[in-house]
């Protein structure tokens, strides 16, 4: 057997450089180095084959397995990464290049592993794993640790036992193949996609949620891009709004783990971050769909101009029922609140929409006469000038629509009053989910649902058709796909000639709640939309609630009639190709 002719201690420093950059600390290296040394009698020949991997196997072995491979994987962690993350106000940081741990056994400062789970709960295709990680054997784990200086330690513990042809790879080629293959199999465009980030980010959710954040944090994400323009940017974690990513590398780690595990199940818990009354999932069957980027409001909130007055005072004797107590639904006589309708409430005592009225209203829907129409002379909608040679040009129209009126603050019943449906909010349980037929996202019932059920109202910005007309103008040259704003025109006819900061619609692109998701249905749809006045009696602005036009099958997609004419390019909602499927369906370029 030839000696190695180097000296010794130089052999001992090649050594130890070799595994520093495994992780391996040089005080750690020269102990286990005894041994082989001894062994093999200085001959280094042997040490060095195949890049110390027995003095690998030794180190790894000799220590405490859990700690040193916890240690190797922050050292090469940072490594690929030298940023230090910083979580909001809690002093936290990942540990890159942390001296190893001395002695043998855990960390003393990394007690409290929290989380663990197989391997497999980040990666389930075999074949991407024998692709990615060529022969790492099935049984790795991934740990995850922090401590009380909210340190937060993550382990992947691989063991390639059992795999003879295992060679330990440079950390950066092994993070640069699964990127590669997360970027191919889960369709990921952004360019500052990385593992690293992808970990600081499970660090940061881990010990946020340790920290008693609640699982909302989960959902508390904000595109920081849209935060940095200043529009309406709210810069304190606690008070930062619902706002849902676009790109899967900045998902909460629930989310990530579906992406990983491909099977796509539920992205968000709840998209309402607990605005609403009852969470609302957003599942993705599809896998194709981007997540949306809104913010989630339960309630209409003026964006600038438009003008809503609120005020107690323009609320009237006549219209509230200040002397009611209890129940309104309840006494023989209808009160003052029925006399919008016809001195007749329009909820059932079960809290349905009742029959009569709702088929009227699906009947003015669906063939509207003439006579439902107002026709303008001067049409908030319309920029072109409508009188030409001293002749005035009507309007295309605009459906005048029957209206719910419902109790408010003004009235003495109490907040369970029977005619307070739609401002009680969402009572059922809805989802928004990858819709059928490429319409993007949809909203569909959990349960089946009893004809004149609420779902949700129709909430956003209020903005002026002015202020409606830029932004569509913005939109149209971004060439956004979907659009989100719907008229509140329901009874233009009965006002004086609006004034611009009355004629007002409501802009649920950027801000808005779940109605923003259903999509439209020519003719049949089972949802129709009724406007409703609830603190304003002044109807140029309105509530919009969506109600069943029909029992519904457990997990039937909801959809509603937007109205349009696919070739009328006064309508706020741009024209699609519809893909509703109905038989009545008026996209005619769609049909042929
Ligand atoms: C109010 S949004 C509905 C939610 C939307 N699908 C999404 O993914 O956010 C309206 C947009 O959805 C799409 N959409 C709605 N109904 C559709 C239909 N029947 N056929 C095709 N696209 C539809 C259109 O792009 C439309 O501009």
């Amino acid at each position: 057997m030839a000696r190695n002719t180097g000296g010794h201690s130089k052999k001992i420093a090649e050594a130890s450089m070799a595994e520093a950059h495994f992780g391996f600390a040089e005080e750690e290296v020269k102990e286990t180095l005894k041994r082989p040394v001894k062994l093999y009698k200085d001959d280094w020949k042997i040490i060095e084959e195949d890049n110390f991997k027995e003095l690998v196997d030794t180190l790894t072995k000799e220590n405490n397995e859990e700690s040193n491979l916890n240690h190797n994987f922050e050292h090469r962690l940072g490594q690929a990464s030298s940023s230090s993350v910083n979580f909001a106000n809690k002093k936290a940081k990942i540990l890159h290049s942390s001296p190893p741990a001395q002695g043998k056994g855990k960390s003393p400062e990394f007690t409290q592993a929290a989380a663990r789970g197989t391997r497999s709960n980040f990666v389930k295709d075999k074949d991407m794993e024998d692709r990615a990680h060529e022969g790492v054997s099935n049984s790795s784990r991934f740990d995850i640790a922090s401590s009380v200086d909210a340190e937060v330690k993550v382990s992947l513990i691989c063991n390639s036992s059992g795999n003879s042809y295992f060679r330990q790879r440079s950390l950066d080629a092994v993070l640069k193949a699964v990127e590669d293959e997360c970027r191919r199999t889960y369709g990921i465009h952004n360019p500052d996609f990385s593992l690293v980030k992808l970990m600081e980010k499970v660090c940061q959710f881990f010990l946020e949620m340790e920290n008693g954040s609640s699982s909302e944090t989960g959902s508390k994400i904000c595109d920081k891009s849209k935060q940095s323009e200043g529009k309406d940017a709210v810069r304190d974690d606690t008070l930062e709004p619902n706002k849902v990513l676009q790109h899967p590398q900045s998902l909460e780690p629930q989310m990530m783990e579906a992406v990983l595990q491909k099977n796509y199940p539920i992205y968000l818990k709840d998209i309402s971050r607990g605005e609403d009354n009852i969470p609302i999932p957003l599942v993705n069957e599809s896998s194709t769909l981007e997540l949306p980027d809104f913010i989630y409001i339960k309630n209409n909130m003026v964006y600038q101009d438009g003008h809503v007055d609120f005020s107690l005072a323009r609320i009237s004797e006549d219209n509230c029922c200040a002397q009611c107590l209890g129940d309104c639904l309840s006494p023989d006589l209808p009160c003052a609140c029925a006399a919008e309708t016809g001195g007749e409430f329009v909820y059932t005592q079960k809290g349905l929409l009742k029959e009569e009225f709702l088929d009227e209203a699906i009947s003015v829907s669906l063939d509207p006469q003439r006579k439902h129409f107002y026709y303008c002379e001067i049409c908030p909608l319309q920029n072109e000038p409508q009188q030409r040679h001293g002749k005035i040009k009507l309007c295309k129209g605009h459906l005048t629509r029957k209206f719910i009126k419902e109790c408010w603050s003004k009235c003495g019943c109490s907040k369970k009053c029977g005619n307070r449906i739609v401002q009680r909010g969402i009572q059922v349980a809805l989802q928004v989910y990858a819709a059928p037929e490429g319409k993007g996202w949809g909203v569909r019932s959990v349960n089946a649902l009893k004809k004149g059920t609420f779902i949700c109202e129709y909430v956003g910005e209020i903005v002026t058709n002015q202020e409606l007309y830029e932004r569509n103008n913005e939109r149209a040259a971004k060439k956004e796909r979907h659009t989100y704003p719907v008229l509140l025109d329901a009874d233009w006819g009965s006002e004086r000639i609006l004034e611009d900061e009355e004629a007002l619609c409501l802009d649920a692109t950027e801000f808005g709640n779940i109605g923003r998701f259903i999509n439209h249905r020519c003719y049949d749809s089972n949802l129709i939309e009724i406007p409703v006045e609830v603190e304003t009696p002044d109807h140029h602005y309105y509530r919009l609630a969506f109600f069943t036009t029909r029992d519904t099958e457990p997990m039937e997609e909801l959809t509603w009639d937007y109205g349009i004419q696919f070739d009328d390019k006064y309508h706020p909602i741009k024209a699609f190709k519809c893909k509703c499927g109905s038989m009545g369906c008026r996209d005619k370029k769609r049909q042929h």
